[in-house]
Order: structure tokens, then C-alpha cells, then sequence
């Protein structure tokens, strides 16, 4: 190994969402002497290839709906261009770009060494870094952490001949022209999401699910809505569907899927993209584990307890590689909980990011928003009997003008535990569910009951007064 050429307290490998957010708090806050290596793009995932090129795109995907229905209050919306996919990406690349500047500058007004290359682990407090020109650096850290995030998940060729043909959700952001036919398969917040956008742009677009619904790790409520909705809204759902070859036609290059379903053998022809969108895995090769010894579960996911300690001392782990609750907010706040206890003195000693009731929302249509338990998960933690289920399902306002076909879901699902009805559980689906739910999960945070869900007055006419007058 070359000699140690620098030295630190706090080494971060990956400038993703966890590992930006614990080095600036680190250095900028605490003044420990902070190193944060990036392979890639500073950002990680969620800037360059997840949540934020996504919302761009879900916008654009919004305004293509709110467009349909302008008609219905009236506006004589006339398109005269189809979408403009190459303008469209040309700027959203452009915003991701600027933010990778923003993020380089931010790390720079906190005092964090920034190296762009890839690290390796080479011992306990150890790391080797190759740099882009093939160089490498050593350094000698006394803590280092871990937030190298993950990857999209791809079949195996073996198993389904041409899979490698198909592309995954980073390959999504690549797209050029606006594809005419896709299909996805996939029954997880990427699946639904961009099935959902391409939908909504005009793109004729074909979902494969391995069961009859998507979303399953959701409340049923959720899952059987959403899953109606889309056939409503005209996307073609392939249940119960398993994939057996992918094959490409050299002079178009369009693809053709064959799959098997309950109807038997099929093959969906003239496809422009095949897009796996079946989870993701952690970004781990090559980054030194065993040498410094650190443990890792069967996915290959990093294990690390509630205070992201792994197995080795001074090694610490968060995000997407720990695999336990894959969400930009959840890297961002263990981070920052990570270099309070670190670096923050005795006065954050314990402090830990407390992984229950984290809300998320999928950017579906509708969007779909959740916290706490599902009905099944309270029923087998408190019993049936110990609950009070409230539901509700009405037509948004916002429907009002338009007609019968037109109109979309909105449904909500409170879950209340015991005779205080304290709430274990909130589901919901609708215009406006992704804004609505994180002021209701700072409720829900504290404890809140039904009873003071009902103590709050409704604002009318809102969506969201429904969750404050359930009966
Ligand atoms: C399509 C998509 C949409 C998403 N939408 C949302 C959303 O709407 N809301 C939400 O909350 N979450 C969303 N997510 C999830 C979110 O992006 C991740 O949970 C989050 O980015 C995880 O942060 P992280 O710090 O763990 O890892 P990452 O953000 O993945 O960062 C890890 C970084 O480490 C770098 N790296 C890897 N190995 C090395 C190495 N050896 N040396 C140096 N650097 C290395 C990588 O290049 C990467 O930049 C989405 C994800 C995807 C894929
Ligand atoms: N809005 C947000 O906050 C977003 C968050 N994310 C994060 O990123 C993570 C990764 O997203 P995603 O890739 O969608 O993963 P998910 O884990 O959400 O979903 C993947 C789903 O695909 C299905 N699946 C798995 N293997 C196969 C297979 N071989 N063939 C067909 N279907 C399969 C499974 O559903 P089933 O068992 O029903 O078949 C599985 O649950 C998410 O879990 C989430 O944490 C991502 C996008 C948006
Ligand atoms: N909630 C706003 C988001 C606005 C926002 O935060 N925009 C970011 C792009 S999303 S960038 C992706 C993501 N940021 C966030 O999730 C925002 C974090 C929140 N503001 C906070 O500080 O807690 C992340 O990975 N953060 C890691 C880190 O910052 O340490 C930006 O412009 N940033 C410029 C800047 O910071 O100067 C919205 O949705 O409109």
C-alpha cells in the first residue's frame, strides 16, 4: 500500500444524501477535520438519478393531466407540438448539473475536503482512493463511514436471455426521444412512478406485476385503488406476468418482451424501452469490506445497529447500502444524527434517528401517501379487535367540472389502536396526498389521537378536512 498521504477525523465514502448531509454537519457544525469522497456525481442518487430529475419529471407529467383538464373549466387548451422530451430533458439535465455545482460549493463553505475518486477500505481506519487519472491517495481516518447507496437490481441473463437489453431507472434519465411504446416491470415505488408519468405524456405503456396488484408492501386500501386507477387511466397492466426472453430487431432496434401470464405464453412487440424496475442493490464491490472486516447481511447489505455502529469500531454505516428504509430524508437524518453524536459532545451522545413512523409518499396518479401500520400489520400487532378503522372516499372538488370518466380517486384510511383511538396508521390517496401528509405525520409523531385529529377545526373547502371530521 502507498504511504498514508492524508490524515482526518471523519472520512464520509459517498457524497450521496447521507454522506453530504453527515460531512457538512461534521465539519461545518463541529469543525472535525472532514474528508467526503465521491466516485460519481455529488448528489448521489437522489440528486442525479432518483427523487429530484424524478419530481421534474412527475411536474411535467402533472401539467400534461392539468392541460387534459383545463377543458373542463372552460380553456380551449389547444397542444399544437406533441411534448418536448429532447427540450424537456435538455433542462432537467441542466438543473441536475447546477446542483451538482451547488453541492460541490456547499461542501466547500462547510470546510470539507472533497476528493473525487473511489475508495476502498484497506484496514480499520484506512482507505485507499483511486483517483480519475488512475493515481491513488491513502488515508488515515479516526472514524469513517460508510454511505456508498446502491444500484438498480438486473435480472440474469441465464434466466431471462436478453434481459441486459432492458434498461433500469438510471438508464430511464438517459431517454433522448420521447419512447411511443414502453414496458416496465416492477411493483415498487419506481415502477408505479414512472409507469404513471409515461402515461400521463402519451406514451403507450405496459406494466408487468408478478401478482395481481402493485404496490403490496402498502395498506390494501392503497393497493387496490391505485391499481384500478391505472387501468382507468389506460395503462396496460400485465398481472400475474413473468418474463421468459428479450429480443432486439437489429434494423429498428425495437424490442420485443416475451413473457407467460394466467392467459398462457405472450410476446409484446415494437417496445423503444424495456425498463427492470424490481429494487435495488448495495453499491459494495470493490470497497474493501472484509478487508477491514466489516460484516455485511445476505443481500450484501451493510449491517449497522440503531446508532449505525457496524461490527468495527469507528466504521459506521446509513442510507441505502444499511437497506433498511431506502428514502433521501432517512439518509439525510441519520447523517446528521451520526456527526451530532460523533462530534457533537455529551449533549448528543445517544442521539440516534428513530426509524418508526417515517412517512413516505409514491408520486404515482394519484400520489399515495403513508405512515405508521398497515390494517394487516396493527391487526397481527394489536389485534383486530383493539382497532378502529376509518375510511373515507369521496370526489376531490377539484373534479367538480369534469365528467364521470374523468374524475379520479381520493380515498383515506386512518388506523386508531386501543380505547384512546391513538393512531398507528395513515393511508391516503389523492390530488395533493404528497404535501398533505407531512404536517398530519408531525401529528401522528407526537402521538396523536383521533380525538385530536378531530379537535383541529376543518379548513374548507380542502381535501385534506375529510382527515379532521372522520366518522
Ligand atoms: C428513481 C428513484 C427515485 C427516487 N425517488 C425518491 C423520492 O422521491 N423520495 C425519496 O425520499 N427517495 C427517493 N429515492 C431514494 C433515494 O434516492 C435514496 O434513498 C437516497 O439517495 C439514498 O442516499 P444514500 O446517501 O444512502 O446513497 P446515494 O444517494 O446513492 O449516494 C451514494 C453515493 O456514493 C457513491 N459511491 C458508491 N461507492 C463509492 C465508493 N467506493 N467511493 C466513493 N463513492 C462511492 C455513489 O456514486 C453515490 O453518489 C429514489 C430513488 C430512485 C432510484
Ligand atoms: N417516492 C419515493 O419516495 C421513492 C422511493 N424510492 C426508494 O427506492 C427503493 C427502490 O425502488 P424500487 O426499485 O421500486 O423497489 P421496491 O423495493 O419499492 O419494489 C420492487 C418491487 O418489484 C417487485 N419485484 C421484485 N423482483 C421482481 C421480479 N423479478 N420481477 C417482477 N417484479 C419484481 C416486487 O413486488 P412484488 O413482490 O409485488 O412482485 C418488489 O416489491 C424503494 O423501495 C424506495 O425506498 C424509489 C422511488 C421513489
Ligand atoms: N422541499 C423542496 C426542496 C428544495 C431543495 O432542497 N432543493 C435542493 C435540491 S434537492 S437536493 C437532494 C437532497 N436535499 C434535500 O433533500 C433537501 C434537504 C432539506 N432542505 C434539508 O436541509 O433537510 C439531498 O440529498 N441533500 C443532502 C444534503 O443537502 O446534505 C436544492 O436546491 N439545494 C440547493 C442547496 O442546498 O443549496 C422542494 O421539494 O421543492
Amino acid at each position: 500500500m502507498a504511504p498514508i498521504s492524508k490524515e482526518c477525523d471523519f472520512l464520509v465514502i459517498g457524497g450521496g444524501s447521507g454522506g453530504l448531509a453527515s460531512a457538512r454537519r461534521a465539519s461545518g457544525i463541529y469543525g472535525a477535520k472532514t474528508i467526503a469522497v465521491e466516485a460519481k456525481r455529488l448528489g448521489g442518487t437522489c440528486v442525479n438519478v432518483g427523487c429530484v430529475p424524478k419530481k421534474v419529471t412527475f411536474n411535467a407529467a402533472a401539467i400534461a393531466e392539468a392541460i387534459h383538464e383545463a377543458k373542463a373549466y372552460g380553456f380551449s387548451v389547444q397542444q399544437t407540438a406533441p411534448f418536448d422530451w429532447p427540450l424537456f430533458k435538455t433542462k432537467r439535465d441542466a438543473y441536475v448539473k447546477r446542483l451538482n455545482g451547488i453541492y460541490e460549493k456547499n461542501l466547500g463553505n462547510d470546510k470539507v475536503e472533497y476528493i473525487h475518486g473511489r475508495a476502498s477500505l484497506t484496514g480499520k481506519n484506512e482507505a485507499e482512493i483511486t483517483l480519475d487519472d488512475g493515481s491513488k491517495q491513502t488515508v488515515r481516518a479516526k472514524k469513517i463511514l460508510i454511505a456508498v447507496g446502491g444500484h438498480p437490481t438486473i435480472p440474469d441473463s441465464k434466466q431471462i436471455p436478453g434481459a441486459e437489453l432492458g434498461i433500469n431507472s438510471d438508464g430511464f434519465f438517459d431517454i433522448a426521444e420521447q419512447p411511443k411504446k414502453v414496458a416496465l416491470v416492477g411493483a415498487g415505488y419506481i415502477a408505479v412512478e414512472f409507469a404513471g408519468m409515461f402515461n400521463a405524456l402519451g406514451t403507450e405503456t405496459h406494466l408487468f406485476i408478478r401478482h395481481d396488484k402493485f404496490l403490496r408492501s402498502f395498506d390494501p386500501m392503497v393497493q387496490e385503488a391505485v391499481t384500478n386507477e391505472y387501468e382507468r387511466l389506460g395503462v396496460n397492466l400485465h398481472k400475474n406476468s413473468s418474463q421468459t426472453k428479450v429480443e432486439k430487431d437489429e434494423k429498428t432496434g425495437k424490442l420485443t418482451l416475451y413473457y407467460k401470464d394466467s392467459n398462457g405464453e405472450g410476446k409484446l412487440e415494437g417496445l423503444d424501452s424495456l425498463i427492470w424496475a424490481i429494487g435495488r442493490s448495495p453499491e459494495v464491490e470493490g470497497l474493501g469490506l472484509e478487508k477491514a472486516g466489516v460484516k455485511q447481511n445476505e443481500r450484501g447489505q451493510i449491517i449497522a445497529d440503531e446508532y449505525q455502529n457496524t461490527n468495527v469500531e469507528n466504521i459506521y454505516s446509513l442510507g441505502d447500502v444499511v437497506g433498511k428504509v431506502e428514502l433521501t430524508p432517512v439518509a439525510i437524518a441519520a447523517g446528521r444524527k451520526l456527526a451530532d453524536r460523533l462530534f457533537g459532545g455529551e449533549k448528543f451522545s445517544t442521539s440516534k434517528l428513530d426509524y418508526n413512523m417515517i412517512p413516505s409518499v409514491v408520486f404515482a396518479h394519484p400520489e399515495v401517501g403513508s405512515i405508521g401500520l398497515t390494517e394487516p400489520e396493527a391487526a397481527a400487532k394489536y389485534g383486530k379487535e383493539n382497532l378502529k378503522i376509518y375510511n373515507t372516499s369521496f370526489t376531490a372538488m377539484y373534479y367538480a367540472m369534469m365528467e364521470p370518466e374523468d374524475k379520479g380517486p381520493t380515498k383515506y384510511k386512518l388506523i386508531c389502536q386501543g380505547p384512546e383511538e391513538k393512531v398507528v396508521g395513515l393511508h391516503i390517496l389523492g390530488l395533493g396526498s404528497g404535501e398533505m401528509l407531512q404536517g398530519f405525520g408531525v401529528a401522528i409523531k407526537m402521538g396523536a389521537t383521533k380525538k385530536d385529529f378531530d379537535s383541529c377545526v376543518a379548513i374548507h373547502p380542502t381535501s385534506a378536512e375529510e382527515l379532521v371530521t372522520l366518522k
